[in-house]
């Protein structure tokens, strides 16, 4: 069998063309501009990238863009600052702060000082306990993208065993609540768990956030379970270059796999279209308006 391959780009794309119409349409009708603040501390290559394809989709869906790039060893007190200046900036609807920060940095302090309401990466407590609770919430848009991609292949989610592997805060534990909502039955593994390969076995939807180059392999997969591949990791190449690989052994699992992601292709061109998301829908909520059609 050969896996169905899930098209990240296209999914993305159409999901892009969704906001840039609710974009307009919200100018249009009630002259407001959804606009999206990045900050970058230091300049790690990799977080360049994403910052700057982040800028010109921002920009290409009709959205206003705000870039910060501060030094890596910006003071704690001047990055919160800039946060408090960005929370009263009545232009600025999406805060995201580009994570990981430097060491010197206090990440739960930086935070807790974004504004719930312009929170679009879904971190800050307010927004991860009311999705933990099951409440209306900005959630965060990787995992956001895993559940459309998902609902790509998959009408309904109900009763599914999915597996999501990793835990962290910006996509594990998130991930995990978003299926539940889905009402799928989910096992989370981490680096403690014992017997990953038995923990996947029964698992219709893998999903791999992990960080660990293929580390998933075709052994450990159900016949016709859907894979989604979270990890981004750069491979060093021939002459200085990097390749770019996921968490899942892509080749291998496609044989056994019903449906699967690539990367690059797959997860990551859905994070970013989702913080398009996230920034209409916080844009609308801050200025009272309906809930946008995406
Ligand atoms: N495509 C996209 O848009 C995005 C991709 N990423 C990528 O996804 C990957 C994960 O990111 P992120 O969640 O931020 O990473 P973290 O490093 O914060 O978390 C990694 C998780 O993997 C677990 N883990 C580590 N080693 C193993 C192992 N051998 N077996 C099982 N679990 C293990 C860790 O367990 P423990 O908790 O026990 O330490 C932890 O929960 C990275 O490759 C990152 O680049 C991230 C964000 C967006
Ligand atoms: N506060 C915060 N929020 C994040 O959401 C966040 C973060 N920090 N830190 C880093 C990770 C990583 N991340 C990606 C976004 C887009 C791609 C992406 O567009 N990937 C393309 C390829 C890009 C390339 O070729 O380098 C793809 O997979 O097709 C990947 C990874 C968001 N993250």
């Amino acid at each position: 069998m050969t896996a169905r391959i899930i098209d990240g780009k296209v999914i993305a794309a159409e999901l892009r063309a969704r906001v840039a119409e609710e974009v307009a349409r919200v100018k249009r009708e009630h002259q407001v501009t959804p606009g999206l603040a990045v900050v970058l501390v230091g300049n790690d290559p990799a977080s360049e990238v994403y910052v700057r394809s982040k800028h010109t989709q921002t920009q290409a869906a009709g959205m206003a863009s705000f870039e910060h790039k501060l030094p890596a060893d910006v003071a704690q007190a001047n990055l919160l600052a800039l946060i408090e200046k960005l929370n009263r900036d009545p232009t600025v609807h999406g805060i995201l702060v580009q994570l990981p920060l430097p060491k010197s940095l206090h990440t739960e302090t930086i935070i807790n000082a974004i504004d719930p309401a312009k929170d679009v990466d879904g971190l800050h407590p307010n927004n991860a306990g009311r999705l933990a609770g099951g409440f209306a919430a900005l959630s965060p848009c990787t995992p956001l993208g895993c559940i459309i991609l998902t609902k790509s292949v998959h009408a309904s989610l109900e009763g599914m065993n999915a597996i999501v592997i990793g835990r962290s805060n910006l996509v594990g534990r998130p991930l995990v609540q978003l299926l539940l909502n889905e009402n799928a039955t989910v096992t989370i593994a981490h680096s403690r768990s014992k017997d990953l390969p038995q923990l996947c076995a029964r698992a219709d939807l893998v999903y791999a956030a992990v960080g660990k180059p293929e580390m998933v392999r075709a052994g450990w997969i159900k016949p016709g379970a859907t894979v989604i591949d979270v990890g981004i990791n750069r491979l060093p190449i021939a002459d200085g270059k990097t390749r770019l690989v996921g968490d899942i052994a892509f080749k291998e699992v496609s044989e056994v796999a019903g449906a699967i992601t690539p990367v690059p292709g797959g997860v990551g061109q859905m994070t970013v279209a989702c913080l398009l998301v996230n920034t209409l829908r916080a844009a609308c909520a801050l200025h009272g308006l309906p809930k946008p059609a995406v």
